[in-house]
């Protein structure tokens, strides 16, 4: 474990592609002032920097797959020892995708207090990313990959839910309302917390 993370307040965000966990994010971080990292966006950003290891990255993901647990894991560790002085708190987003990501987190950095697990359904979903390939430029925001991405979360990351629920962490977030009804309940579960 990290010394400077070791009184780190942190949020694991969990649920499936598109199921609306970035859009409460950015809710959370404009009311409470956290910290969100994605683990997307982490990878998304070496991408674009163009690295060989960016390359890599991007075959997998466009192929909707995992990338590999060390890579994610470092880029999180960094970018949260980087905010470690100021942060209030730490939303991460998309992380843990299997049990293994979640164990090795723990060893790591330290344990989560709280897991978000944003819910909607498989229909939801996909609507939802088709709409948002539309703009946003994502080369995994297409009917092929978006397919893929759903059968990985239910097979690999639905799992770690029922791992956390053990611990009483878990608070299911109804993410088939509107984007504020759904906050009225985050931020209910982030308020348990202080
Ligand atoms: N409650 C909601 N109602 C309607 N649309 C929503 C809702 N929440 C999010 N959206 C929209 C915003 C985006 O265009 C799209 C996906 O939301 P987003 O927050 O990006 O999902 P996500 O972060 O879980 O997806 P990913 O796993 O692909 O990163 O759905
Ligand atoms: N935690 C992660 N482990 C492995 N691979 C990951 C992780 N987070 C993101 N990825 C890869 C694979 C995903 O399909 C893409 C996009 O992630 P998203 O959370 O939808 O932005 O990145
Ligand atoms: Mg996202």
């Amino acid at each position: 474990m990290t010394d400077k993370l070791k009184d780190a307040k942190i949020v694991f965000v969990v649920g499936g592609p598109g199921s609306g966990k970035g859009t409460q994010c950015e809710k959370i971080v404009a009311k409470y002032g956290y910290t969100h990292l994605s683990s997307g966006d982490l990878l998304r950003a070496e991408v674009a920097s163009g690295s060989e290891r960016g390359k890599q990255l991007q075959a997998i993901m466009q192929k909707g797959e995992l990338v590999p647990l060390d890579t994610v894991l470092d880029m999180i560790k960094e970018a949260m020892i980087a905010k470690a002085d100021v942060s209030k708190g730490y939303l991460i987003d998309g992380y843990p995708r299997e049990v293994k990501q979640g164990e090795e987190f723990e060893k790591k950095i330290g344990a989560p207090a709280l897991l978000l697990y944003v819910d909607a359904k498989a229909e939801t979903m996909v609507k939802r990313l088709v709409k948002r390939g539309e703009t946003s430029g994502r080369a995994d925001d297409n009917e092929e990959t978006i397919k893929k991405r759903l059968d990985l979360y239910y097979k690999a990351t639905e799992p770690v839910i029922a791992y956390y629920e053990k611990r009483s962490i878990v608070r299911k977030i109804n993410s088939e309302l509107p984007v504020d009804e759904v906050f009225a309940i985050v931020e209910k579960a982030i308020d348990e917390l202080k």
